[in-house]
């Protein structure tokens, strides 16, 4: 019996976000090319009678301690308990499904540790990031993010990730859309030779919330202008609802030179260098 795990939750990217159509029930159809960071939280596991959770890291302020924190719910529907700590390094509500990822990383662990698994539960209406980030490897993600493609043989991208510290609310992002019945990406996806090719054909693709998200909030079009404008920068996007954009580059050492340029030009945004990709490897949970 396993007492006490780490379990890495990578961020979520969308290299690409199509939104082609909305349900009678208001949520959006997505088409997106989703990849994961080496860069998330963390959720330490140990077996107890009770559940509690802690949390920690220098996002910890920004995120419910409480019942409301998607970490314990998650948990609450596996038995009987466990002292949970969360140390949590992604800006919360920042289009990088930084919730999301901590409660399928619980997910994960929490399967390991009870062995119990938990078919037919609807990880969705805990949010709809979740399904795609329970294997935090590289997929097309469809429906209302329910149906999971997994694609492989995509090149990793080196990237620098960039948040202007300005949290956007999904839904408001959402109903500002002009256009909700846009075109998906193509059947196929091509395949790719190397990252610079993925990049060059991610340029001919679009993210259909950045838009109304920088009429929202205009420190979004900065940040990815400012993003754009580094040195060797190959493609500027925002994922998600943002805020957060990424910027890809040639080489870990370019990233790396890049972000501590920008961090320096904005000391108040948070910015980190790493690695996109499948990280199903990271993700899984490993044994104190
Ligand atoms: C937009 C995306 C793209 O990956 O990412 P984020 O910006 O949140 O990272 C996700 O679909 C968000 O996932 P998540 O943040 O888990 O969303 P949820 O909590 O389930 O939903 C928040 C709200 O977004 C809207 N929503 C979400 C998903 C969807 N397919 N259609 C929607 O209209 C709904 O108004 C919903 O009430
Ligand atoms: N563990 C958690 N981490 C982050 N946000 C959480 C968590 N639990 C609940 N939330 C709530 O979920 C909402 C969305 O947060 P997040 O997943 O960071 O957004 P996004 O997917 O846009 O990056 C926030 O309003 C936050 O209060």
């Amino acid at each position: 019996m396993v007492t006490g795990l780490r379990v890495f939750a990578p961020a979520k990217i969308n290299l690409t976000l199509n939104v082609t159509g909305q349900r009678d029930d208001g949520y959006h159809l997505l088409d997106s090319l989703v990849v994961f960071a080496d860069v998330g939280d963390v959720v330490h596991l140990r077996a107890a009678d009770a559940w509690s959770l802690q949390v920690d890291g220098p996002e910890a302020a920004s995120v419910p301690a409480g019942d409301d924190n998607l970490v314990l719910r998650v948990a609450r529907l596996f038995a009987p308990g466990a002292a949970l700590t969360l140390t949590k390094e992604l800006p919360v509500a920042s289009g990088i499904g930084g919730g999301s990822a901590d409660a399928a990383a619980v997910w994960r662990g929490l399967g390991v540790m009870t062995g119990q698994g938990r078919d037919g539960v609807d990880l969705l209406a805990l949010g709809a990031d979740i399904p795609v980030c329970v294997s935090s490897q590289a997929a097309r993600m469809q429906g209302v993010g329910d149906v999971i493609t997994p694609v492989g043989g995509l090149p990793d991208l080196h990237v620098v990730l960039a948040n202007p510290r300005v949290a956007v609310s999904t839904p408001h992002i959402f109903r500002t859309l002009a256009h909700k019945d846009n075109a998906p990406m193509p059947a196929i996806l091509p395949t790719f030779t190397d990252a610079a090719d993925l990049c060059a054909w991610l340029a001919t693709q679009r993210n259909d919330l950045q838009a109304a998200a920088e009429s929202i909030a205009p420190q979004i079009a900065l940040t990815r202008q400012a993003m754009a404008a580094l040195p060797g920068c190959m493609l500027a996007r925002m994922s998600g609802s943002g805020a957060t954009c990424f910027g890809v580059f040639k080489s870990a050492t370019a990233a790396t030179q890049a972000a501590q340029r920008l961090a320096h030009a904005q000391p108040g945004w948070w910015v980190r260098a790493g690695r996109l990709g499948s990280m199903q490897d990271a993700a899984r949970p490993q044994a104190l």
